[in-house]
């Protein structure tokens, strides 16, 4: 039994960023999928469409579902305004672990919660455990198939308000049609489609950015 392809990735960001440089871990994750192996972080062409929607927005509460090796929680959690603060899902234990000793390495610790568990269980649970009364940014990147059940949960819950900005990855490839669909017809969303490719690809895919209307 040998390495697993996230420890791969945690182990190149070590040997080849700087601890506390969160821009040097970005740049060594995205040189071990170019040149080693690709994974399915968001990537730096997706990432640069991320940060300008993070930046915009300048959230003091993100919400990301799907942390996996914790790329785009770097991405995200390096352009938080003062005081703002990023909480990120992920049910699988291994993933989570690796994702937290790569936020560590970037620095960002203080302002990221990594979240053990399912989206499904831990979002009605979110006010009371967190304190949180709303979310002004949310990023999904999770199992594609859960992202429109999640959002649903997250209106259910309250937890979005008027002005709140969702973007999702990954709308054309795997592809999220449920997803799609409804958002851009949904009296309650305002989106618009952000073509880009799939990580480290030339393969088409795109981010779709939805402001929820209440
Ligand atoms: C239970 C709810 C729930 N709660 C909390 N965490 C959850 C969760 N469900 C899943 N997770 C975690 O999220 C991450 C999964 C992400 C899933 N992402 C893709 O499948 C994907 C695929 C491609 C691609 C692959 C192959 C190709 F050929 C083309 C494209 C590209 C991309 O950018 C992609 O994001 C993992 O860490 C899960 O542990
Ligand atoms: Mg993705």
């Amino acid at each position: 039994t040998g390495t697993t392809r996230p420890q791969r990735l945690l182990r190149a960001v070590q040997e080849r960023a700087t601890r506390g440089d969160s821009e040097s871990v970005i740049a060594a994750i995205d040189h071990f999928c170019r040149h080693q192996e690709w994974a399915m972080n968001v990537g730096d062409e997706k990432g640069f469409i991320l940060d300008s929607v993070v930046s915009e927005v300048s959230p003091q509460t993100a919400l990301e579902l799907g942390t996996y090796c914790g790329y785009s929680t770097v991405r995200i959690a390096r352009l938080l305004p003062p005081g703002g603060h990023l909480i990120t899902l992920e049910f699988n234990p291994n993933y989570a672990a690796v994702a937290r000793q790569v936020i560590a390495w970037a620095g960002l610790e203080d302002m990221v919660q990594v979240v053990e568990g399912a989206s499904g269980d831990w979002i009605p649970h979110l006010r009371e455990h967190f304190g949180i009364e709303s979310f002004d940014f949310v990023f999904l990147d999770h199992w594609k198939e859960l992202y429109l059940p999640d959002i649903k949960l997250l209106e259910e819950c309250g937890l979005l308000r008027k002005g709140t900005v969702l973007l999702a990855d990954n709308v054309i490839c795997p592809g999220t049609p449920d997803y799609l669909e409804y958002v851009r017809k949904s009296q309650s969303y305002e989106s618009h489609y952000f073509g880009s490719h799939l990580e480290y690809t030339r393969a088409e895919d795109g981010l779709e950015k939805s402001v929820y209307l209440g």
